[in-house]
């Protein structure tokens, strides 16, 4: 028995196995990592979710699963339908087809608050703190059973019910954790934007959640902040809880996904775990069109992306693409030779 696999019978009696979700190297998929493949544990399950809008398939999910105590990623060019999709799991929008479940139960109509309550938390792209409102009652709106705006009017009634202090001994926890116990009783509005994905981070984390959904954590986050955004999102699966975040940042991905699930096109077109899915075509693709803020008419943007591309080498050497683009840069600035050898 391993340190992480303590013995039941010498931790007390307790018959459940304690996992430590860190090192827990058992397989994550069932059978071979592929589109729609099954998962050992899969705390999400999709079946055909479909969103139009307009003639627009932005979303049509045949199939999803999504494993237990797991960081996934959820990548793919602008467009490709993740963030709809993040809305129709958590009730934020309706789906024209499809059924879901969470840890069992179905939430194909569910409201947001409810799904939240259940277990199912997010965070969005541009983030929804409250500005006019203090850290710390933000945290608290976390813990109510409130639905949308009616948030605010709940800081004004007993909506708690007794569980004030034990609330506010919560989020105080919390906002330590993250390190903005200093900023308690700063307006949110007076906050960075780091430090706002951290505050919706935190409040999220109100609601005990089971599986947290982070959509774009990195986006507008200051690179001082970057590891420590890291570090709390290791943390949530260290604590049992199971993530899935949508990134364009493949550092991120690299750095901290145990599991890549790549949409396109509204579909899902490649998962496994990240070394291997980022060796397949389609998902260089993908990531290829993740440069989306790149002019490639501008010689700058050539340099930025190249600059790009340079960090993210793992990721692109050895392929079509790779070749393609570099030696797109190479003849633009005249110093192909090694390049045009290739073909
Ligand atoms: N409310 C809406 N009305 C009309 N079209 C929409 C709406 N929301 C999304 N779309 C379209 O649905 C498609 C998927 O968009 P979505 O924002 O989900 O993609 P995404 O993968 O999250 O992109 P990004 O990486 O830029 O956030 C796009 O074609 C988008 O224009």
């Amino acid at each position: 028995m391993s340190m992480h696999h303590p013995n039941p019978e010498e931790s007390g009696g307790v018959q459940t196995e304690a996992v430590d979700y860190m090192t827990d190297t058992r397989p994550i998929a069932s059978e071979p990592a592929a589109p729609g493949c099954r998962k050992r544990d899969p705390i999400l399950v999709a079946k055909h979710v479909t969103r139009t809008f307009g003639g627009i398939n932005a979303v049509d999910v045949e199939y999803l699963e999504v494993p237990r105590h797991k960081i996934t990623a959820l990548i793919g060019p602008n467009g490709a339908g993740k963030t709809t999709f993040f809305n129709l799991l958590t009730g934020f929008d309706q789906p024209n087809s499809g059924e879901w479940t969470f840890d069992g139960t179905s939430l194909a109509g569910v409201p947001s608050y409810k799904v939240a309550r259940m277990g199912m938390v997010r965070t969005f792209q541009l983030t929804k703190v409250m500005g006019k409102l203090k850290v710390i009652e933000n945290m608290r709106l976390g813990a109510t059973k409130q639905e949308g705006e009616k948030l605010s009017k709940a800081l004004f009634k007993n909506v708690w019910g007794g569980r004030e202090k034990e609330i506010t001994r919560h989020a105080d926890g919390l906002l330590e954790k993250f390190k903005l116990d200093t900023k308690r009783e700063d307006y949110a509005a007076s906050l960075s934007g780091g430090q706002r994905k951290l505050l919706e981070m935190a409040r999220a984390l109100m609601a005990d959640p089971k599986l947290v959904m982070l959509d774009e954590p990195m986006a507008g986050v200051n690179p001082a902040l970057t590891q420590s955004l890291l570090d709390h999102i290791r943390n949530l699966k260290s604590e049992g809880m199971t993530v899935l975040f949508v990134e364009h940042d493949m550092h991120m991905v690299r750095n901290i996904a145990d599991w890549v699930v790549v949409m396109a096109e509204g579909k899902i077109v490649a998962e496994g775990p990240p070394a291997e899915v980022m060796k397949d075509q389609a998902v260089i693709d993908a990531y290829l069109g993740a440069h989306h803020d790149v002019d490639l008419g501008a010689a700058e943007g050539v340099e930025e992306l190249e600059e790009q591309l340079a960090k993210d080498q793992e990721s692109v050497v050895g392929t079509d693409n790779a070749g393609i683009i570099g030696r797109g840069i190479a003849e633009q600035d005249g110093r192909d030779e090694e390049r045009k050898e290739e073909r």
